[in-house]
Protein backbone atom coordinates (compact mmCIF):
# COMPACT_ATOMS: atom_id res chain seq x y z
CA UNK A 1 0.00 0.00 0.00
CA UNK A 2 1.56 3.21 -0.77
CA UNK A 3 -0.25 6.40 0.71
CA UNK A 4 0.08 9.80 -0.99
CA UNK A 5 0.46 11.67 2.27
CA UNK A 6 4.56 12.35 3.33
CA UNK A 7 5.57 10.79 6.66
CA UNK A 8 7.27 13.57 8.75
CA UNK A 9 6.70 12.12 12.03
CA UNK A 10 6.84 8.25 13.21
CA UNK A 11 5.88 5.98 16.10
CA UNK A 12 7.93 3.46 17.43
CA UNK A 13 6.51 0.70 19.25
CA UNK A 14 7.20 -2.82 21.09
CA UNK A 15 3.61 -5.16 21.66
CA UNK A 16 3.26 -8.71 22.85
CA UNK A 17 6.44 -10.60 24.31
CA UNK A 18 9.50 -9.19 24.84
CA UNK A 19 12.38 -10.16 23.37
CA UNK A 20 16.30 -9.66 23.51
CA UNK A 21 17.03 -7.45 20.54
CA UNK A 22 14.16 -5.15 20.88
CA UNK A 23 16.42 -2.15 22.62
CA UNK A 24 18.89 -2.81 19.07
CA UNK A 25 15.66 -2.69 16.94
CA UNK A 26 13.92 0.75 18.61
CA UNK A 27 17.39 2.05 18.63
CA UNK A 28 17.79 1.66 14.41
CA UNK A 29 14.25 2.97 13.82
CA UNK A 30 15.16 5.84 16.03
CA UNK A 31 18.60 6.64 14.40
CA UNK A 32 17.61 5.87 10.86
CA UNK A 33 14.49 7.85 11.45
CA UNK A 34 16.49 11.18 12.98
CA UNK A 35 19.21 11.08 10.23
CA UNK A 36 16.74 10.68 7.68
CA UNK A 37 15.12 14.13 9.03
CA UNK A 38 12.21 12.32 10.05
CA UNK A 39 11.14 12.68 13.85
CA UNK A 40 10.12 9.59 16.20
CA UNK A 41 7.78 9.26 18.81
CA UNK A 42 8.32 6.26 21.37
CA UNK A 43 4.97 4.95 22.38
CA UNK A 44 5.16 3.33 25.47
CA UNK A 45 3.48 -0.10 26.72
CA UNK A 46 2.51 -0.95 23.05
CA UNK A 47 -1.13 -0.41 21.62
CA UNK A 48 -2.28 -0.31 25.20
CA UNK A 49 -0.07 3.28 25.69
CA UNK A 50 -1.02 4.24 22.11
CA UNK A 51 -4.56 4.36 23.31
CA UNK A 52 -3.60 5.93 25.90
CA UNK A 53 -1.38 8.72 24.35
CA UNK A 54 2.02 7.89 26.31
CA UNK A 55 4.35 9.12 23.77
CA UNK A 56 7.45 10.35 24.62
CA UNK A 57 9.69 12.61 21.82
CA UNK A 58 13.04 10.40 20.50
CA UNK A 59 16.35 12.10 20.37
CA UNK A 60 19.80 10.53 18.81
CA UNK A 61 20.66 10.10 23.03
CA UNK A 62 17.53 8.83 23.73
CA UNK A 63 18.59 5.04 22.84
CA UNK A 64 21.99 5.73 23.71
CA UNK A 65 23.21 2.74 26.20
CA UNK A 66 20.68 0.19 24.97
CA UNK A 67 22.03 -1.87 22.41
CA UNK A 68 22.71 -4.32 25.13
CA UNK A 69 20.38 -4.78 26.88
CA UNK A 70 17.38 -6.98 27.21
CA UNK A 71 14.02 -6.37 27.33
CA UNK A 72 12.89 -3.12 25.64
CA UNK A 73 13.29 0.30 27.44
CA UNK A 74 9.15 1.16 25.47
CA UNK A 75 7.87 -1.18 27.48
CA UNK A 76 5.52 -4.03 26.08
CA UNK A 77 1.84 -5.22 26.67
CA UNK A 78 -0.79 -7.54 25.56
CA UNK A 79 -3.86 -4.82 24.85
CA UNK A 80 -7.33 -6.35 24.76
CA UNK A 81 -9.25 -3.37 23.57
CA UNK A 82 -6.75 -3.58 20.14
CA UNK A 83 -8.44 -6.45 19.93
CA UNK A 84 -12.00 -4.87 18.41
CA UNK A 85 -12.24 -2.61 15.49
CA UNK A 86 -13.25 0.10 17.96
CA UNK A 87 -10.13 -0.05 19.47
CA UNK A 88 -8.47 0.17 15.87
CA UNK A 89 -10.44 3.44 14.65
CA UNK A 90 -9.74 4.96 17.97
CA UNK A 91 -6.03 4.46 17.82
CA UNK A 92 -5.98 5.67 14.32
CA UNK A 93 -7.79 9.05 15.51
CA UNK A 94 -4.78 9.30 18.20
CA UNK A 95 -2.51 8.72 15.45
CA UNK A 96 -3.58 11.54 13.05
CA UNK A 97 -4.14 13.59 16.20
CA UNK A 98 -0.54 13.71 17.26
CA UNK A 99 0.54 14.06 14.10
CA UNK A 100 2.17 10.56 13.39
CA UNK A 101 2.27 9.63 10.29
CA UNK A 102 3.36 6.08 10.19
CA UNK A 103 4.10 3.38 12.92
CA UNK A 104 6.66 0.67 13.39
CA UNK A 105 5.45 -1.97 15.66
CA UNK A 106 8.12 -4.29 16.71
CA UNK A 107 6.19 -7.82 17.93
CA UNK A 108 5.11 -11.31 16.95
CA UNK A 109 1.81 -12.29 14.84
CA UNK A 110 -0.44 -11.05 16.98
CA UNK A 111 1.14 -7.77 16.79
CA UNK A 112 0.96 -7.80 13.28
CA UNK A 113 -2.56 -8.47 13.04
CA UNK A 114 -3.01 -5.11 15.08
CA UNK A 115 -0.81 -3.58 12.55
CA UNK A 116 -2.52 -4.64 9.70
CA UNK A 117 -5.81 -3.26 10.91
CA UNK A 118 -4.35 -0.07 11.99
CA UNK A 119 -2.57 -0.10 8.07
CA UNK A 120 -7.05 -0.81 6.99
CA UNK A 121 -8.12 2.39 8.21
CA UNK A 122 -5.27 4.69 7.53
CA UNK A 123 -2.36 4.40 9.81
CA UNK A 124 0.14 2.93 7.84
CA UNK A 125 2.68 0.43 9.66
CA UNK A 126 5.51 -2.06 9.58
CA UNK A 127 5.97 -4.91 11.48
CA UNK A 128 9.52 -6.26 12.53
CA UNK A 129 9.34 -9.39 14.53
CA UNK A 130 10.25 -9.43 17.58
CA UNK A 131 9.76 -12.56 18.90
CA UNK A 132 11.94 -15.51 20.96
CA UNK A 133 8.99 -17.91 19.17
CA UNK A 134 10.68 -17.49 15.36
CA UNK A 135 7.17 -18.46 14.80
CA UNK A 136 6.74 -15.45 11.99
CA UNK A 137 5.98 -17.65 8.88
CA UNK A 138 7.32 -14.55 6.16
CA UNK A 139 10.85 -14.67 8.30
CA UNK A 140 13.39 -17.64 8.50
CA UNK A 141 14.13 -15.16 11.36
CA UNK A 142 13.20 -13.42 14.53
CA UNK A 143 14.98 -10.79 17.08
CA UNK A 144 15.29 -12.77 20.32
CA UNK A 145 15.09 -16.13 18.88
CA UNK A 146 19.43 -16.54 19.02
CA UNK A 147 19.60 -15.24 22.50
CA UNK A 148 16.47 -17.24 23.72
CA UNK A 149 18.27 -20.75 22.34
CA UNK A 150 21.56 -19.64 23.83
CA UNK A 151 19.87 -19.04 27.19
CA UNK A 152 18.38 -22.76 27.01
CA UNK A 153 21.44 -23.87 26.18
CA UNK A 154 23.43 -22.86 29.12
CA UNK A 155 20.67 -23.75 31.50
CA UNK A 156 20.61 -27.57 29.80
CA UNK A 157 23.89 -28.14 30.26
CA UNK A 158 23.96 -26.99 34.11
CA UNK A 159 20.69 -29.71 34.53
CA UNK A 160 22.93 -32.13 32.45
CA UNK A 161 25.73 -32.16 35.25
CA UNK A 162 22.81 -33.10 37.89
CA UNK A 163 20.82 -35.90 35.78
CA UNK A 164 24.31 -37.65 34.79
CA UNK A 165 25.80 -37.38 38.56
CA UNK A 166 22.24 -38.75 39.77
CA UNK A 167 21.68 -41.31 36.68
CA UNK A 168 18.36 -39.54 35.64
CA UNK A 169 15.87 -37.94 33.10
CA UNK A 170 15.52 -34.29 32.74
CA UNK A 171 12.75 -33.36 31.13
CA UNK A 172 12.71 -29.81 29.71
CA UNK A 173 10.00 -27.32 28.69
CA UNK A 174 10.98 -24.69 26.49
CA UNK A 175 8.95 -21.83 25.20
CA UNK A 176 7.46 -21.24 21.31
CA UNK A 177 4.12 -21.33 21.76
CA UNK A 178 2.57 -23.51 18.84
CA UNK A 179 6.38 -24.07 17.52
CA UNK A 180 8.81 -26.28 17.91
CA UNK A 181 11.62 -23.89 16.83
CA UNK A 182 13.22 -23.74 19.82
CA UNK A 183 12.66 -26.68 21.19
CA UNK A 184 14.61 -28.58 18.23
CA UNK A 185 17.69 -26.34 17.72
CA UNK A 186 18.44 -26.82 21.76
CA UNK A 187 17.74 -30.05 21.38
CA UNK A 188 20.20 -31.04 19.28
CA UNK A 189 22.39 -28.60 20.79
CA UNK A 190 21.87 -29.65 24.02
CA UNK A 191 22.46 -33.62 23.19
CA UNK A 192 18.58 -34.46 23.88
CA UNK A 193 17.78 -37.73 23.95
CA UNK A 194 14.50 -37.04 22.89
CA UNK A 195 12.78 -33.81 20.95
CA UNK A 196 9.29 -33.30 21.07
CA UNK A 197 7.71 -30.52 18.94
CA UNK A 198 4.16 -29.73 18.43
CA UNK A 199 4.36 -29.54 14.43
CA UNK A 200 4.57 -33.76 14.76
CA UNK A 201 2.23 -35.97 16.19
CA UNK A 202 2.92 -37.22 19.85
CA UNK A 203 2.64 -41.21 20.28
CA UNK A 204 4.19 -41.49 23.96
CA UNK A 205 5.28 -45.36 23.01
CA UNK A 206 6.86 -44.60 20.17
CA UNK A 207 8.15 -41.03 20.29
CA UNK A 208 9.60 -41.27 23.50
CA UNK A 209 9.70 -44.50 25.73
CA UNK A 210 10.79 -46.56 23.00
CA UNK A 211 13.57 -43.74 22.44
CA UNK A 212 15.18 -43.83 26.01
CA UNK A 213 14.74 -47.79 26.35
CA UNK A 214 17.19 -47.55 23.02
CA UNK A 215 19.69 -44.91 24.64
CA UNK A 216 19.47 -47.64 27.44
CA UNK A 217 20.07 -50.43 25.51
CA UNK A 218 23.37 -48.39 23.57
CA UNK A 219 24.60 -47.70 27.32
CA UNK A 220 23.03 -44.23 28.37
CA UNK A 221 22.16 -43.72 31.88
CA UNK A 222 20.89 -40.09 31.97
CA UNK A 223 18.42 -38.29 29.96
CA UNK A 224 17.56 -34.94 28.95
CA UNK A 225 13.69 -34.67 26.96
CA UNK A 226 12.66 -31.52 25.24
CA UNK A 227 9.73 -30.96 25.08
CA UNK A 228 8.09 -27.96 23.44
CA UNK A 229 5.45 -26.24 24.88
CA UNK A 230 3.23 -26.61 22.67
CA UNK A 231 2.89 -30.54 23.17
CA UNK A 232 2.47 -30.50 26.31
CA UNK A 233 3.41 -29.81 30.07
CA UNK A 234 6.56 -31.04 31.65
CA UNK A 235 5.25 -32.55 33.92
CA UNK A 236 2.69 -34.92 32.33
CA UNK A 237 5.80 -36.07 30.46
CA UNK A 238 7.81 -36.91 33.28
CA UNK A 239 4.98 -38.72 34.86
CA UNK A 240 4.87 -40.93 31.65
CA UNK A 241 8.27 -41.88 31.72
CA UNK A 242 8.28 -42.49 35.38
CA UNK A 243 5.65 -44.82 34.90
CA UNK A 244 6.92 -46.67 32.16
CA UNK A 245 10.58 -47.06 33.05
CA UNK A 246 11.07 -46.72 36.65
CA UNK A 247 14.26 -44.26 35.40
CA UNK A 248 13.93 -41.22 38.16
CA UNK A 249 12.63 -38.50 36.27
CA UNK A 250 12.78 -34.52 36.94
CA UNK A 251 10.98 -31.60 35.39
CA UNK A 252 12.20 -28.49 34.45
CA UNK A 253 9.91 -25.35 32.96
CA UNK A 254 12.33 -22.66 32.03
CA UNK A 255 9.80 -20.32 31.77
CA UNK A 256 10.73 -16.87 31.29
CA UNK A 257 14.37 -17.05 31.92
CA UNK A 258 14.16 -17.47 28.13
CA UNK A 259 12.84 -13.93 27.14
CA UNK A 260 14.99 -12.36 29.45
CA UNK A 261 19.05 -11.13 28.82
CA UNK A 262 21.86 -9.25 26.88
CA UNK A 263 21.53 -10.11 23.07
CA UNK A 264 23.49 -12.18 21.06
CA UNK A 265 25.66 -10.61 18.43
CA UNK A 266 22.87 -12.27 16.10
CA UNK A 267 20.12 -10.60 17.32
CA UNK A 268 21.73 -7.29 17.70
CA UNK A 269 22.85 -7.01 13.44
CA UNK A 270 19.23 -8.52 12.47
CA UNK A 271 17.09 -5.90 15.16
CA UNK A 272 19.80 -3.07 13.38
CA UNK A 273 19.33 -4.40 9.82
CA UNK A 274 15.83 -4.49 10.06
CA UNK A 275 15.41 -1.42 11.89
CA UNK A 276 16.45 0.42 9.49
CA UNK A 277 14.85 -1.41 6.82
CA UNK A 278 11.37 -0.54 8.13
CA UNK A 279 12.16 2.97 8.55
CA UNK A 280 13.26 3.30 4.76
CA UNK A 281 10.44 1.62 4.06
CA UNK A 282 8.11 4.74 5.67
CA UNK A 283 9.99 7.02 4.02
CA UNK A 284 9.89 5.71 0.37
CA UNK A 285 6.01 6.33 1.60
CA UNK A 286 5.22 2.46 1.66
CA UNK A 287 3.12 0.97 4.57
CA UNK A 288 1.41 -2.63 5.56
CA UNK A 289 4.36 -4.40 5.34
CA UNK A 290 6.70 -6.67 7.46
CA UNK A 291 10.33 -6.80 7.33
CA UNK A 292 11.15 -10.66 7.11
CA UNK A 293 14.89 -12.22 6.39
CA UNK A 294 15.03 -14.20 3.61
CA UNK A 295 18.24 -16.79 2.32
CA UNK A 296 20.34 -14.06 4.87
CA UNK A 297 18.61 -10.83 3.17
CA UNK A 298 16.49 -8.70 4.77
CA UNK A 299 13.30 -8.59 2.40
CA UNK A 300 9.17 -7.04 2.93
CA UNK A 301 6.22 -8.78 2.51
CA UNK A 302 2.48 -6.93 2.17
CA UNK A 303 1.07 -7.73 5.71
CA UNK A 304 -2.14 -9.67 4.66
CA UNK A 305 0.51 -11.81 2.29
CA UNK A 306 2.62 -12.40 5.51
CA UNK A 307 -0.23 -13.23 8.02
CA UNK A 308 -1.50 -16.01 5.27
CA UNK A 309 1.82 -17.64 4.98
CA UNK A 310 2.51 -20.78 6.74
CA UNK A 311 6.25 -21.94 8.36
CA UNK A 312 6.97 -25.68 9.10
CA UNK A 313 9.51 -26.90 11.28
CA UNK A 314 13.07 -27.57 9.68
CA UNK A 315 12.24 -31.53 8.89
CA UNK A 316 15.68 -32.39 7.97
CA UNK A 317 16.90 -31.07 11.28
CA UNK A 318 14.42 -33.36 12.87
CA UNK A 319 15.86 -36.46 10.73
CA UNK A 320 19.14 -35.50 11.98
CA UNK A 321 17.62 -35.13 15.56
CA UNK A 322 16.34 -38.98 15.50
CA UNK A 323 19.22 -40.41 14.05
CA UNK A 324 21.69 -39.38 16.57
CA UNK A 325 19.82 -38.79 19.52
CA UNK A 326 20.26 -41.52 21.49
N1 LIG B 1 -6.30 -10.56 15.84
C1 LIG B 1 -5.85 -9.39 16.32
N2 LIG B 1 -6.35 -8.22 15.87
C2 LIG B 1 -5.90 -7.05 16.35
N3 LIG B 1 -4.93 -6.94 17.28
C3 LIG B 1 -4.40 -8.06 17.77
C4 LIG B 1 -4.81 -9.35 17.32
N4 LIG B 1 -4.10 -10.29 17.97
C5 LIG B 1 -3.28 -9.61 18.79
N5 LIG B 1 -3.45 -8.28 18.67
C6 LIG B 1 -2.76 -7.24 19.44
O1 LIG B 1 -1.37 -7.51 19.51
C7 LIG B 1 -1.00 -7.69 20.86
C8 LIG B 1 0.14 -8.67 20.97
O2 LIG B 1 -0.27 -9.94 20.46
P1 LIG B 1 0.27 -11.29 21.11
O3 LIG B 1 -0.28 -12.40 20.29
O4 LIG B 1 0.01 -11.29 22.57
O5 LIG B 1 1.86 -11.19 21.00
P2 LIG B 1 2.85 -11.25 19.73
O6 LIG B 1 2.64 -10.04 18.94
O7 LIG B 1 4.19 -11.28 20.38
O8 LIG B 1 2.52 -12.50 18.98
C9 LIG B 1 -2.29 -8.12 21.54
O9 LIG B 1 -2.26 -7.88 22.92
C10 LIG B 1 -3.30 -7.23 20.85
O10 LIG B 1 -3.25 -5.93 21.35
O1 LIG C 1 4.67 -13.96 29.02
P1 LIG C 1 3.36 -14.66 28.89
O2 LIG C 1 2.24 -13.72 28.73
O3 LIG C 1 3.20 -15.67 29.96
O4 LIG C 1 3.36 -15.48 27.52
C1 LIG C 1 4.11 -16.61 27.30
C2 LIG C 1 4.27 -16.76 25.81
O5 LIG C 1 5.07 -15.69 25.32
C3 LIG C 1 6.18 -16.20 24.61
O6 LIG C 1 7.29 -16.25 25.49
C4 LIG C 1 6.52 -15.28 23.47
O7 LIG C 1 5.40 -15.19 22.61
P2 LIG C 1 5.05 -13.88 21.81
O8 LIG C 1 6.33 -13.36 21.25
O9 LIG C 1 4.06 -14.31 20.78
O10 LIG C 1 4.46 -12.90 22.75
C5 LIG C 1 5.76 -17.61 24.20
O11 LIG C 1 6.87 -18.45 23.96
C6 LIG C 1 4.97 -18.03 25.40
O12 LIG C 1 4.01 -19.02 25.05
MG1 LIG D 1 3.31 -14.53 18.93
Amino acid sequence: MNSNKEIGTIGVLTSGGDAPGMNAAIRAVVRTALSKGLKVKGIMHGYAGLLNEEFIDMGMRSVSEIIQRGGTVLYTARCLEFKEMAGVIKAHEICEKNGIDGLVVIGGDGSFRGAQDLSNVGTPCIGIPGTIDNDIACSEYTIGYDTAMNTVVEMVDKLRDTANSHSRCSVVEVMGRRAGHIALNTGIACGAAVILVPEQDFDPERDLLARIRYAQECGKHHFIVMVAEGVGKAEEIAQIIRDNTGIDTRKTVLGHVQRGGSPTLRDRVVATQMGYHAVELLTQNIGNRVVAMKNGEIVDYEINEALSMKKGIETKLLEIAHCISI
